[in-house]
């Protein structure tokens, strides 16, 4: 939650002792309600104050906060958010049980739904259960993110990756100083991203890059407008003033790029393979464009920081333990020799390359909670859940459960020794680690991700070597997405044979 929690608090605090008296009965009706039936308990809930709940307590790490509370009142417990009342569960066991559960295949609504989304009945990140969800769902997967997609746009990854590697050996036969890699992942994974959804048809990326920043960083805000939305209209911390900008500054790119493309079809002039062209021209004049806006605008906010974090995360591990980098960087050289870069095709040669991702994801998960919300009533382990229910899945809780993983806080890829494959062997489930969620709304763009995360993972290791210019820390920043907090920077050394 914003910092500025505690001054909105104390406004609140006044507010809502006038508001409660009318407002209450009203909001009652709408709150999530846990073990009605007289034979369901609750699930058992620290204590919280008055009307706020355990807002306050969230802080500005949540996640970690989370954890913590569990430990306490257990991996199935209730937490009160002003008038909203939500399930954490922070196990394995109990997370598979909800996120494949069939009723709680809805996302909560609330300002970023409103503000951030095109609404509840467009595109996919926010899209309720239903038909318009399943048929945006399945345009990104034929459009973008299948196998035949993801190959189909190799030559753009490639070239895009060779663009930052071009630019790291020049810093690396310059001054010896430290690049700052979190802005060089960032920037490129967006370009992968616009370049796929818009062919060369779009506008500043950098502008765009911010964007996304923004976005997934007010996503993740514990929006106290959502808990206690009597006073949302005041917009006390200014997160719907922000969201709206973001939302103006996207929808201009859309509008304008989809313009474009209309007449370059209209006239007959040939476009370039992108997601925008490929659907427009499957569809004519049969597409609906505030849907496909929508779907635009989830694609590239779930779609371009998650990957670049991933990698920001599995360097940030692999420079902080040299014998695993090491090991990596063996394995790279009796697979792919010194005398050249990484090719797609050597990724499937690679299984130590596979444990570290799979160890770097567990440890952080781009996405720490999942939420979801119940289409309707359902009983789950015990607890009954009316329709509106909230739900959120710890998934950085899972990833450090003592009673899953052996010594859960170190960096230790070998775990993975002789598990069945690749990280998104069944549904991206490994025991106790589920980084791309699970059931009918786990992520579509898994095979698009971890294909990017993997081969940069393996030029960056594979092309340099890296000397970190002093102590790194490893602070996160949560949002929507879990990024470092500082940006990563290291200086590279070239380490393949001159002329490759
Ligand atoms: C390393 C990379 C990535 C990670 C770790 C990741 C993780 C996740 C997670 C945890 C969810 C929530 C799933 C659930 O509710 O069970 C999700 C949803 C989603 N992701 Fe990803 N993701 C990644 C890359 C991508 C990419 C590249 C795209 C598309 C370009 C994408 C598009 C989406 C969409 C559209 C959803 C919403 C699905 C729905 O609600 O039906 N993701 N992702």
């Amino acid at each position: 939650m914003a910092p500025d929690t505690l001054l909105v608090a104390i406004a609140v605090a006044a507010a809502a002792a006038a508001a409660r008296f009318f407002a209450l009965p009203l909001l009652r009706k709408k709150t999530t309600q846990i073990g009605r039936g007289e034979s369901f308990r609750p699930p058992p809930s620290p204590p919280g104050l008055p009307i706020l709940g355990n807002l306050l307590a969230l802080g500005t790490l949540p996640h970690q906060t989370l954890r913590k509370l569990a430990e306490a009142y257990g991996t199935v417990m209730g937490i009160k958010l002003g008038f909203v009342r939500v399930v954490m569960v922070s196990s394995f066991a109990a997370a598979q049980k909800f996120l494949r559960e069939p009723a709680f295949t809805n996302r909560p609504g609330g300002d970023v739904t409103v503000y951030l989304t095109y609404g509840q009945q467009k595109g996919v990140l926010a899209s309720e259960y239903g038909d318009t969800w399943r048929e945006s769902r399945n345009l990104c997967l034929s459009h973008m993110l299948s196998t035949r997609k993801i190959q189909a746009f190799r030559g753009v990854r490639n070239e895009k990756i060779q663009r930052l590697l071009g630019s790291l050996k020049k810093a690396a036969e310059g001054s010896h100083k430290p690049v700052d890699l979190s802005e060089a992942l960032a920037s490129m994974s967006m370009a992968i991203v616009c370049r796929i959804l818009f062919g060369k048809v779009h506008g500043d990326e950098a502008t765009i890059q911010k964007t996304v920043r923004e976005a997934t960083q007010l996503a993740g805000v514990f929006n106290i407008n959502d808990y206690l939305p009597f006073i949302g209209f005041l917009d006390l911390n200014g997160v719907r003033r922000r969201m709206k900008a973001v939302r103006r500054v996207y929808d201009s790119l859309f509008e304008e790029v989809i313009d474009k493309y209309c007449r370059s079809l209209n006239e007959g002039v040939k476009v370039e393979d992108s997601v925008i062209a490929s659907i427009l021209s499957s569809m004519g004049t049969q597409y609906d464009r505030v849907n496909l806006k929508a779907i635009l605008m989830d694609t590239i906010t779930a779609g371009s920081d998650s990957s670049a974090i991933t990698v920001e995360w599995t360097l940030s591990e692999l420079l902080t333990h040299p014998r695993v980098m090491r090991k990596l960087q063996q394995e790279l050289e009796e697979a792919v020799g010194m005398d050249r870069m990484v090719e797609e095709e050597d990724l499937p040669k690679l299984p130590y390359l596979e444990m570290v991702i799979k160890e770097s994801m567990r440890l952080h998960p781009v996405i720490p909670l999942i939420p979801r919300q119940a289409r309707e009533d359902c009983v789950i382990g015990g607890f009954q859940f009316e329709k509106g229910s909230q739900v959120v899945v710890n998934l950085w809780a899972m990833g450090r459960d003592p009673n899953e993983w052996v010594n859960p806080d170190a960096f230790y890829p070998e775990r993975f020794e002789g598990s069945s494959g690749g990280a998104e062997d069944r549904d991206g489930l490994e025991p106790g680690f589920l980084p791309f969620g699970a059931g009918n709304r786990r992520c579509p763009g898994m095979q698009m991700g971890l294909t990017t995360v993997r081969f940069v993972v393996a030029q960056l290791v594979h092309c340099f070597d890296w000397e970190l210019p002093g102590e790194l820390d490893m602070s996160e920043k949560f949002g929507l997405s879990l990024a470092r907090a500082k940006n990563l920077l290291a200086v590279p050394t070239y380490r393949l044979r001159p002329g490759s």
